[in-house]
């Protein structure tokens, strides 16, 4: 890993800012962590949560930084750029985790040369705001999208103090230009939060009975109807050109689906099977699209203490525990976990500690 900075300055220490906070704390016990919130109630949560080693303005922690991150939403950062410029000393580096880049990027030309800037985007998150849901654990093999500023280069050797920052927070770094990132997250993460607008809003208009009569089908796509506007509003205006063009072809795809429902059943069949082979060849075991985990499937138990002895368990073998999801359950019936490992040799020893414990447990997957 490159070898990290002195002092880190967070500014805004919301969901994003403090679960940071906390996985640099707990990974880079060295680095003094700095926290400035415009609600100073955050900042002063986000200290007592052990995020950050001390708090102060804005100007102040911007001042003391060698590696500053602007974690507002993103319609505070234009004037934070401003105050970067003024404040942030020759040499460091600036950093942000907003959803659209091509935005902060031009508003990032307002800092000085001596000063450099990457953009960056951690996939993962959470439909709720605030300190209070921070997560050290919340970047855990999440893929973190970093967009360099034209003329950095490798950023091995420009900008190592980024790289250290997504691995120590237990991420991938994964570099791409801004253009290009905007399009995807228009595809993968803009249009999915419409859809789920739009599922909720059309199921309310059929009416009370029709949410009523919902499954799990309409619950996993739409779990992130509830996001905050206050976020999704300027991620939507600073990447409207993408979303509106994704939106386009997205709407020529439903068109055909509507078509090939009324006359062409064979052209329906194969959209089917060739969603379901390119959904399939997706990591499920990874929170991005990079190298899978390694899974194992444990069979719930309707007991008490169930997860806290499998958790044990897995504990007990020296192993550790990369990623888990519960992956069906309705009430009052049992369901399956899904637990990742790094390596394949991990999963094979926790099936074999799991199984002589009393569970059922297999391995799923290639991985
Ligand atoms: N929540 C999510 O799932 C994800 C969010 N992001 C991006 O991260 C950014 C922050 O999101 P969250 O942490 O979820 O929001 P949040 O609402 O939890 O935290 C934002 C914090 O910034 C503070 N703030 C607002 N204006 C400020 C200013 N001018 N100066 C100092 N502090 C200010 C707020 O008081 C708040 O504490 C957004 O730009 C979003 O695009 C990126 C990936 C995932
Ligand atoms: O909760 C989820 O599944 C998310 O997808 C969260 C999320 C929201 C915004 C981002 O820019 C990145 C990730």
């Amino acid at each position: 890993m490159p070898p990290g900075p002195q002092t880190v300055a967070i500014v805004g220490t919301g969901l994003i800012g403090a679960s940071l906070g906390l996985a640099l704390r707990r990974r880079a016990p060295e680095t003094a962590v700095l926290g400035a919130d415009a609600d100073a109630a955050h900042a002063a949560e986000a200290l007592r949560l052990g995020a950050l080693t001390g708090t102060g303005s804005t100007a102040e922690v911007l001042a003391s930084a060698d590696l500053a991150v602007l974690a507002t939403p993103l319609d505070a950062l234009p004037a934070l750029m401003e105050l970067a410029a003024a404040h942030v000393r020759p040499g460091a580096l600036v950093t942000d985790v907003g959803s659209v880049k091509g935005a902060v990027l031009d508003a990032a030309r307002v800092l000085p040369q001596t000063v450099r800037f990457v953009g960056g985007h951690p996939m993962a998150g959470a439909a709720v705001g605030g300190p209070e849901h921070a997560d050290p654990l919340l970047f855990e093999n999440a893929v973190w999208a970093l967009c360099p500023s034209p003329g950095l280069g490798d950023l091995a050797e420009s900008a190592p103090e980024a790289l250290w920052m997504v691995e120590t927070a237990g991420a991938r770094p994964v570099v791409l230009d801004a253009d290009r990132h905007d399009l995807v997250a228009a595809t993968i993460s803009h249009l999915p939060q419409l859809l789920a607008v739009a599922l909720v809003e059309t199921a309310a208009e059929t009416g009370a009975d029709a949410l009523g009569l919902a499954a799990g089908g309409f619950r996993d796509m739409t779990r992130i109807a509830g996001s905050p506007f206050s976020m999704w509003g300027p991620i939507l205006r600073d990447n409207r050109t993408a979303v509106a063009d994704v939106l386009a072809s997205f709407g020529d795809r439903v068109g055909a689906l509507r078509r090939s429902i009324l006359d062409d059943p064979t052209a329906l069949a194969s959209a089917f099977e060739h969603a379901g082979q390119t959904r399939a060849a997706l990591p499920s075991s990874s929170k991005g699209f990079l190298a899978p985990l390694a899974d194992v499937v444990v069979w719930a138990d309707d007991r008490p203490g169930f997860l806290h002895g499998l958790t044990g368990t897995v504990a007990a073998a020296g192993l550790n525990l990369k990623d888990a999801e519960l992956l069906r359950v309705r009430a009052g019936e049992v369901g399956t976990f899904r637990f990742g490992f790094e390596t394949a040799a991990d999963a094979d020893r926790a099936v074999e500690a799991l199984t002589e414990a009393g569970y059922r447990a297999e391995r799923r997957g290639e991985g």
